[in-house]
């Protein structure tokens, strides 16, 4: 028996040997529409397509008028912020997505992160490449201990834990987190007794470190605003590793010039790739990465394997380990 050959459409540029799986079993387009010389072809293969892989781009409710035939979106993210879940769900598209694969990537990545800006590493590589080391630096270039402080977790999901391992059980911070709910002591495995549920105005009063982690929902939103950055001690360091949309960067602008707080470490931002005018692309309390929190070559590779895996199932009648649970979203 022969198996139907499905309308697939990658929307980011996939791994070869990924492509090549989805090619052995589909009709494969690929088309990033994010690249001006390929929107074309993206917008003509999307009324046949039954099922998109990508990620990074916003996939609204009118490009879903256009995609009459979709029946599965596979996303090489976690996040799902770039998804109409109510039209998906109303539409019985389903949604798929990579958790899991790449949290201890990004918890590296959002610790290096709390370092780097902590102990200024940018900026004093940076006065070493530039020539200025000429004699013993003196404290106007020292930065500040990262062990033994409060670490702040808000969001104390699969990549909060991985960090608050990180924190507890190599830095010897303390650790408090702010979360829907309060993790059971059954599946905290070795952080038992090591982490703190507390609300979150406390979190953001008590805080060292505040770090994000929550995912980018209406309700977070500007989570951290003028509200929070007037809460938080004037020492502390905010790190975003989520989402732009949980920081409002105008409030965190003030902040920082007003002294209200030390520092900023921003993966990620409002819009992205983070505009050549934005002020924090050059702050000097600020350290900004371009959104490279699982960005290695084996997690991004990881990922991707995951997500083709996700779609063929979802195309095979399977229920893959990357279904999104639109239904309690
Ligand atoms: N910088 C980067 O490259 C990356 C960023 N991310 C971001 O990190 C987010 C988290 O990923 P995971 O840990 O895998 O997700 P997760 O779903 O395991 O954890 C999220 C946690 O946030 C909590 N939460 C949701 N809304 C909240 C609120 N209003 N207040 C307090 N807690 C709230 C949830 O209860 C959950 O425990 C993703 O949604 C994505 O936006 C993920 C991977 C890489
Ligand atoms: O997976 C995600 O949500 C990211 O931000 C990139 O890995």
């Amino acid at each position: 028996m022969t198996s139907t050959r499905h309308q697939i459409l990658v929307f980011r540029e996939l791994p070869e040997d990924q492509l090549a799986r989805l090619q052995a079993a589909h009709n494969v387009t690929v088309a990033n529409p994010r690249v001006a010389a390929q929107r074309d072809a993206f917008f003509a293969a999307l009324p046949q397509a039954q099922a998109l892989i990508g990620s990074s781009y916003p996939i609204t409710d009118a490009l879903l008028d256009e995609a009459l035939q979709l029946r599965v979106i596979s996303s090489i993210s976690v996040g799902v912020d770039n998804y109409p879940l109510a039209a998906l769900r109303e539409r019985g598209i389903a949604l798929c997505h990579t958790p899991g694969v790449l949290t201890e990537t990004t918890a590296d990545t959002i610790f290096a992160l709390l370092m780097a800006t902590s102990r200024r590493i940018p900026e004093l590589a940076m006065y070493v490449r530039s020539g200025q080391w000429q004699r013993n630096i003196g404290e106007d270039l020292f930065g500040w201990d990262v062990h033994g402080k409060t670490l702040g977790i808000l969001g104390m999901g699969r990549i909060g834990m991985a960090l608050a391992r990180r924190a507890a059980l190599g830095f010897g911070m303390r650790v408090l987190y702010n979360n829907r709910s309060v993790v059971p002591e059954s599946e905290l495995g070795a952080l038992a007794g090591h982490v703190h549920y507390v609300a979150r105005d406390a979190l953001l009063r008590e805080a060292d470190f505040v770090v994000s982690v929550v995912p980018s929902t209406p309700e977070t939103k500007h989570l951290l605003g003028a509200e929070a950055f007037a809460m938080m001690k004037p020492s502390a360091i905010v790190i975003n590793g989520s989402r732009g949309a949980i920081v409002d960067e105008a409030a965190l602008l003030h902040a920082l010039d007003t002294d209200q707080i030390r520092a900023a470490g921003l993966d990620v931002f409002a819009t992205e790739p983070l505009p050549v005018e934005s002020p924090l692309r050059t702050h000097a309390k600020v350290v900004a990465l371009p959104h490279i929190g699982s960005a290695t070559h084996e997690t991004r590779h990881a990922m991707a394997e995951m997500a083709t895996s996700n779609l063929l199932q979802v195309l095979a009648g399977e229920q893959p380990a990357g279904r999104f649970d639109l239904n309690h979203a």
